[in-house]
């Protein structure tokens, strides 16, 4: 099969259309940095506690080496300065990016420096979370840059005596998709301008680009110059798939439906690349993992499998463990993960490549250093028996200057000797890994990464025979390019994701929203005042947003990049290559606005929902394609073992009780609960200036239907509680503080919808907080936001929000899913309560 053949854009519109993703990147990371800048300048430590981007007053308990050479520094909250030893709640993450702070100073102000103008002073140090426990932090520490007296740098990761950790931006992903844009320029023989140009001549310069020592760029052959891959992603040339393939195999997972049948088929047959479309629950992870066991086992494929998260390319990992592990090692295969063992799975930690490195057969070549190390680090090491005269933390600094039974200061001088001796042992260790790491990859047919872990130099002249990226519409498409650049010329990829599901997550928006008043022209002030917040709209933290999404032809993706390809008269026209408007248009998208529906394939079986939670979202974006399977297309909160209550007799019944009904919609409609702005708040949201809303109202709503539901026997953590708003996540968490498990601690899950996208649960409360006589919804007005919010429950749904705001806003879809709440659900008027 050949799909149309659009004709190839001119040089000049691949150019711009490159030029622009490039352009649009070195915004965002401006956007970052300056938003970093921001919160660090403007708020005290405590301010960023609070937001939970910070945790103050830590000692060292422990420094140890772990997998990699990493050193490993870990923290808790000394009894000296704090009545209880867990930390206060915060967002870090295995993976962050942190900066470890002297508590002491003030980071507002800067660092006092002698009158020689170097400082005593413990400059802030880079390092990544390792592990997060209620009363531990442990942080893999990077470069310290206090500056040795001979002005050098120093690694010694020296620690001062109370320690504040801060969440920092990370640039290392900017910098790798720059490089790999870069590269792609280099073999489609286009010369665009990144940061790295030099200044006035216009070019690029991959050498340049290369220098960062991240290794994109080195070594890596890819497919030069421009292989027919690469070729059918710009539009150059058409996609083909091969006739009449069959799986290889039989079906490691016997139990695939049809539709992912033949999904996998089209996939197989593919000789440039093919979409997987997976709306909600429809099993799209699970019908990767048996494509690259196919690919793999059957067609002795070398596979690279990406997520655009860590959760992402974890999650197929233990899939194709779990269905193909005991094949691949009968046949001698190997599968390892790459990516910083503290933001893998614990369950997946043996898979990695740093743990398979260590403990492979010539891994005793690492021992020795490992055990020198070990050694040497063990004399810096804290004594937490012996606690410092006078000082009753468990500091690191002060408990190293009591090693030795007690026997005295080590001096600066020796101290710093000590970590020269640790710093060029894990040179060699370093060293010594490198050729270990190279030995395993070698063997591995599968490797799973995160699309930016795809760039790392581990892969380095690695080459794979197919590239499958899952989750790939929450990846921006230049991060799709990193692993793509890994692909063989005559190689493969797959794109599996749902485009009518939230793109990844944005903060620059300027570009998009300029773009969109100009294409908009004719729509009204409160059309516009909505798609101004749809397009500054803070969730995680950030902005994302192109009010245009609505105005997209989404079964024919985000409306092309090539404007020119859409449905009508496909075949006739030319394309045009347009510069995409934000990086919200994925890959995915721009392919399929490209090529039409003839590139993909939808699995149509849902496998989370009963049939009334999903008829919306499927007859208002699937076309009704959709089916419930039947072993949850009628399942309810009183079939769960731990619900209380009788069983309703009636149908009738059912639907007037709101522990029963799978759909209750709580309308505040004309009861005068009208949201707030947050603006006055503490929330992070207000400090970098960004107006975040919330609804006092909604939350005591909020508050009393999971109170129902907990009366009637469900456990906390089988609800789930979502709302737009990240300052009215912040409220709602404080008021369903109490509704926890007490012997197992589970809690109810509070998240934005942004953030919770992925996850399910049994019964899912949404918050929508707009009410207001201005008909003003904000990024409510966005479908692919209440997508994935509406498809998050399994049993029952509820809604709580003001129907006449909804209406009033003109937004056409939040229109039909009120009409369709109203008739559908078990409708509780809040106006009545209130009689
Ligand atoms: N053919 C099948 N038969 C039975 N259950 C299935 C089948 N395919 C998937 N499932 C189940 O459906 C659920 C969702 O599957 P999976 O995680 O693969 O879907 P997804 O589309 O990746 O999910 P998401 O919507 O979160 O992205 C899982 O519990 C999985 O075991």
């Amino acid at each position: 099969m050949t799909l149309h053949q659009p004709e190839p854009p001119s040089e000049e519109a691949l150019t711009r259309w490159l030029q622009k993703h490039v352009d649009l990147l070195a915004a965002e990371r401006k956007e970052e940095q300056d938003q970093s800048r921001l919160l660090l300048s403007k708020c005290s430590p405590k301010q960023l506690e609070r937001n939970g981007l910070a945790v103050l007053g830590l000692g060292a308990l422990n420094v140890s080496i772990g997998l990699g050479g990493k050193i490993l520094a870990e923290l808790e909250r000394p009894a000296a300065y704090h009545t209880s030893p867990i930390i206060p709640p915060h967002t870090l993450r295995p993976g962050d990016i942190v900066q470890l702070e002297d508590h002491a100073t003030d980071p507002t102000k800067p660092l006092k420096t002698k009158a020689s103008g170097s400082s005593d002073a413990y400059r802030p140090a880079p390092g990544v979370v390792f592990k997060v426990s209620d009363s531990k932090l442990v942080i893999a520490l990077g470069a310290n840059n206090k500056k040795k007296p001979d002005g050098s740098g120093s690694e010694a990761p020296e620690l001062p005596h109370r320690i504040r950790v801060v969440k920092v931006a990370n640039e290392a992903t900017f910098d790798r998709m720059e490089a790999t844009l870069a590269r792609l320029a280099k073999q489609l023989g286009l010369t665009i301008k990144t940061s790295r140009s030099k200044p006035g001549d216009g070019s690029s310069s991959e050498s340049e680009v290369e220098g960062q020592g991240d290794g994109e760029g080195q070594g890596s052959k890819g497919s030069s110059p421009s292989s027919n891959l690469i070729r059918a992603l710009v539009a150059q040339t058409p996609p083909t798939w091969a006739k009449d393939v069959t799986m290889p195999l039989p079906l490691f997972n016997t139990g695939l439906n049809e539709s992912q049948q033949r999904a996998i088929t089209f996939a197989l047959a593919s000789n440039h690349f093919a979409l997987i479309h997976g709306p909600p629950g429809t099993g799209k992870t699970t019908a990767v993992a048996e494509l690259v066991l196919q690919l793999a086992l059957g067609q002795e494929k070398r596979v690279l499998v990406c997520g655009a998260s860590n959760l992402a390319a974890d999650n197929v990992m233990e899939r194709i463990i779990e269905r193909g592990g005991d094949a691949l090692r009968a046949k001698g295969l190997g599968i390892t993960r790459i990516g910083h063992p503290a933001r893998v799975l614990q369950s997946l930690v043996t898979s990695t490549l740093d743990y398979q490195s260590q403990n492979s057969s010539e891994g005793s070549l690492l021992k020795d250093v490992r055990e020198e190390l070990q050694a040497s680090m063990k004399v810096l090491r804290p004594d937490r028996d012996a606690p410092a005269a006078g000082n009753k933390s468990t500091s690191y600094r002060g408990q190293a200057s009591s090693r030795a039974g007690g026997k005295g200061r080590m001096s600066g001088s020796e101290r710093r000797q000590r970590w020269d001796e640790v710093r060029a042992l894990r040179k060699e260790y370093r060293k010594r890994e490198r050729g270990l790491t190279k030995a395993v990859i070698s063997r591995a047919s599968i490797v799973v990464a995160t699309c930016h872990g795809a760039g790392g130099r581990q892969l380095n002249n690695v080459e794979f025979d197919a590239v499958i990226i899952d989750e790939a519409c929450q990846a921006t498409e230049a991060a799709c390019w990193i692993p793509i650049m890994r692909a063989r010329a005559e190689g493969k990829v797959i794109l599996a994701g749902d485009h009518l599901q939230l793109p990844p997550t944005v903060k620059g928006y300027r570009h998009s929203q300029d773009k969109r008043k100009s294409a908009k022209p004719n729509k009204s002030k409160k059309q516009e005042a909505n798609a101004d917040e749809a397009a500054s709209r803070l969730s995680n933290i950030s902005l994302n947003g192109d009010g245009d999404a609505q105005d997209n032809e989404e079964d024919e993706g985000e409306g092309g990049s090539f404007e020119a390809s859409k449905a009508k008269g496909r075949d006739k026209q030319r394309v045009v290559l347009r510069p995409p408007r934000s990086l919200e248009t994925t890959l995915f998208s721009r392919l399929l606005g490209l090529y039409g529906p003839g590139c993909k394939n939808l699995l149509d079986v849902q496998y989370r929902m009963n049939q009334e939670i999903m008829t919306f979202p499927n007859e208002a974006l699937y076309e009704s394609q959709l089916k419930a399977h039947e072993s949850n297309c009628s399942i309810r909160l009183f079939d769960l073992d731990n619900y209380e209550l009788a069983r309703p007799e009636t149908e009738e019944e059912e639907k007037d009780d709101v522990r029963l009904a799978p759909i209750v919609f709580i309308d505040t409609a004309g009861s005068d609960m009208f949201e707030t702005s947050a603006s006055a708040s503490d929330d992070v949201d207000s400090i970098v200036g960004r107006e975040s809303k919330t609804n006092v109202h909604e939350v005591e709503l909020v508050h009393a239907h999971v109170e129902t539901l907990l009366q009637a026997g469900l456990r906390p953590s089988q609800i789930g509680v979502l709302s737009p708003y990240s300052a009215q996540v912040s409220l709602l968490a404080d008021r369903l503080s109490g509704f926890r498990d007490a012997a197992s601690g589970e809690r109810v899950e509070i998240g934005t919808v942004d953030g919770m996208q992925g996850r399910e649960n049994e019964a899912i409360v949404i918050s929508l907080v707009r009410s207001n006589e201005e008909g003003n919804v904000g990024f409510l007005a966005e479908k692919r936001r209440l997508n994935v919010a509406m498809t998050r429950p399994k049993r029952q749904l509820c809604v709580i929000g003001d129907s006449t705001t909804c209406r009033d806003s003109g937004d056409e879809y939040l229109g039909k899913w009120m009409d369709h709440l109203e008739e559908n659900a078990l409708v509780d008027l809040a106006l009545l309560r209130n009689q």
